[in-house]
């Protein structure tokens, strides 16, 4: 069965190089520039440096080449997901795809497998989310990961597909609770880095961390998941992972706006578009998310650090 990686960024390189160790994987860039310097210097200079591309490895622009596959990794951001899918959906009929971005896109709420299942609703899809770093894949670091596909038949062959010697696959048929763990958990981690970063300390992180968790699991009952998947990899595993480390871009843009600092906004943040979302969701709802809430209120610059801890700290008092 063979692979092939959409989207050269971090991620999708970084996946493609470890896959790449099972046996042949195409990994397809949109800018032919791109994909041809990657081919030849065996380097992603831009997204991942420092990696090297095995030589198992094959990079086109040639989507139409790319999506011979029987299996197709989208690693592209969320935002752009369904602009991707409606241009390419004839492309990837009959193929196992598998989603590998974290957020919930702006202006439907819906997550990466509900919106490749508008556009292909007979597609095999799963999504591939949890704790990883890609230059740490990249290195071959050990990692483990969610594979979350609603049929338990698919799901079992893509862990076998995907597995590889540094990557871990588990896998779990709650597709919904993978999305939403994967997604939310960007939020928080923006929220802790801006703790992090206004000197606020380690003991406001673990509680933004636990509570943010709670506001994670709310949102994710409220729509049909299960406790268990926010528990885990998806949840908090990735959870954990986002709001300790630097290397988390979402981290990082929290740390600015504790500072007070600019962020380049070319960088893919996916919790800030998601934070947005699922405030607009959980309003819709009426669930109770006053991390998120706070994180738009920061992003949105109507709320200063300050006026945003005074204001959770002053919440009614209540069972944990
Ligand atoms: N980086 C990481 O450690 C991890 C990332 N992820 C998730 O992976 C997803 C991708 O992130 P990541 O790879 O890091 O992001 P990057 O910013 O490194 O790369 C984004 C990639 O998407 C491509 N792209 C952007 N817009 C479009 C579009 N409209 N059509 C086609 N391709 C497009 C970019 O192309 P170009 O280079 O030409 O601009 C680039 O190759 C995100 O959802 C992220 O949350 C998950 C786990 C770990
Ligand atoms: O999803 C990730 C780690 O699991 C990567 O985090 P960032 O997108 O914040 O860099």
């Amino acid at each position: 069965m063979s692979v092939s990686v959409l989207g050269s960024g971090a991620f999708g390189t970084a996946l493609a190089i470890s896959l790449a160790g099972n046996g042949p994987v195409t990994l397809w860039a949109r800018d032919a520039d791109q994909a041809r310097d990657m081919q030849a210097t065996r380097r992603n200079t831009r997204r991942l440096p420092g990696a090297d591309l095995p030589e198992t490895l094959t990079v086109t622009s040639d989507l139409e080449r790319a999506t011979q596959a029987d299996t197709i990794l989208l690693a592209v951001p969320m935002q752009t997901l369904r602009s991707f899918v409606s241009t390419h959906a004839d492309l990837l009929r009959n193929r196992a795809l598998v989603a590998c971005c974290k957020g919930i896109e702006l202006k439907t709420g819906q997550g990466p497998l509900v919106v490749l299942h508008g556009f292909l609703p007979t597609a095999r899809t799963a999504l591939l989310t949890g704790p990883s770093f890609a230059a740490d894949i990249a290195k071959g670091l050990p990692t483990a990961l969610t594979l979350a596909c609603r049929d338990p038949e698919t799901g079992a062959q893509l862990q076998q597909q995907l597995t590889t010697k540094n990557l871990r696959l588990y896998r779990t048929t709650d597709t919904s609770g993978a999305e939403i763990g994967g997604a939310l958990k960007n939020v928080m981690a923006i929220a802790c880095g801006a703790v992090i970063g206004a000197g606020l300390g380690d003991s406001a992180r673990a509680a933004l961390m636990t509570r943010g968790y709670a506001e994670m699991q709310r949102m994710a009952l409220a729509s049909g998941a299960q406790a268990d998947t926010l528990a885990g990899l998806s949840g908090f595993g990735d959870l954990t992972l986002t709001c300790s480390s630097e290397q988390s871009r979402n981290y990082r843009l929290g740390l600015a706006i504790g500072r007070n600092e600019t962020f380049d906004p070319n960088i893919t943040v996916e919790g800030a578009a998601t934070a947005r979302a699922v405030h607009a969701e959980a309003q819709a709802r009426n669930l109770d998310m006053p991390i998120t809430a706070i994180v738009v209120a920061l992003l949105d610059q109507r709320l200063t650090i300050a006026d945003a801890t005074a204001q959770l700290l002053a919440r009614p008092l209540k069972e944990e």
